[in-house]
């Protein structure tokens, strides 16, 4: 099986749905988590000349150790899994999925250093990525439907803060055929942050 045979968004996400959740893929997610932290390390500090050095030489070490087991799409882990601590991924800050129902999902995250943009604010295309994710889990709702973005528009209230809890809700507001129409809302305590609507398109049998 080749990452070819998967050109069919669906059947490549009903083959990726089964995805089991084992002392080596726990692993695989603790792994992820300390590159989030080595990710929020990094963009805070400026490190001597000698410790750049050393950073770049153990760096380039663990890429070829990575890169000599590179795998297709189809096999990989990295962007699998969805239960309540979502997907396995580097994107967003991680997602907690605390209540998923067919039309309303409440989440929250926490943002950290690396996803900053300027002056303790989040980067804004980071909360638009967030919405991305959150929107296309309400579209693929309870049954793992496979929809795609057709647009995303992101209104930004307030200054979405970092290392504080954020809370995610998104709806479905309407569904036309394949279109469904979703939005979403994030907060922080008691302000509203920013605001997202968008429509998703499910997918037909060999759409890529
Ligand atoms: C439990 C399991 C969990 C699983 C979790 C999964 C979580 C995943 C989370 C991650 C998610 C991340 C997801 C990502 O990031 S997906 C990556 C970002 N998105 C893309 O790359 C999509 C690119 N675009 C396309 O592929 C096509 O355009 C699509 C597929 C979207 C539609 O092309 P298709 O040929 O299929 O359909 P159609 O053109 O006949 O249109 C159909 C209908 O839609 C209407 N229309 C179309 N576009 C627009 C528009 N812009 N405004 C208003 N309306 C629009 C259109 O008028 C028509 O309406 P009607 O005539 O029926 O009335």
């Amino acid at each position: 099986m080749t990452s070819v045979d998967f050109v069919d968004a669906i059947a490549l996400a009903k083959h990726r749905q089964n995805f089991e959740e084992t002392e080596h893929t726990r692993a695989y997610r603790e792994m992820l988590a300390a590159v989030r932290g080595f990710q929020n390390a990094v963009v805070q500090a400026n490190p001597s000349p000698e410790q750049l050095e050393q950073m770049t030489t153990s760096l380039q070490q663990m890429q070829a150790m990575l890169e000599a087991q590179a795998l297709p799409e189809v096999e990989r882990w990295y962007g699998r899994g969805g239960g309540r601590d979502g997907k396995l991924q580097l994107v967003t800050p991680q997602l907690i999925f605390e209540e998923v129902e067919d039309d309303r999902i409440h989440a929250h995250t926490t943002a950290g250093e690396f996803y900053i943009g300027m002056n303790g604010a989040m980067h804004g295309g980071i909360v638009a990525t967030i919405f991305d994710a959150l929107l296309g889990r309400m579209a693929a709702g309870t049954q793992g439907r496979v929809c795609r973005t057709a647009y995303l528009t992101t209104e930004y209230k307030a200054i979405t803060p970092l290392n504080q809890r954020l809370d995610l809700v998104a709806k479905v507001e309407s569904v036309e055929r394949r279109k469904r129409f979703v939005t979403g809302q994030l907060w922080h305590g008691d302000t509203l942050c920013a605001t997202a609507d968008a429509l998703f398109i499910e997918m037909l049998p060999g759409q890529q």
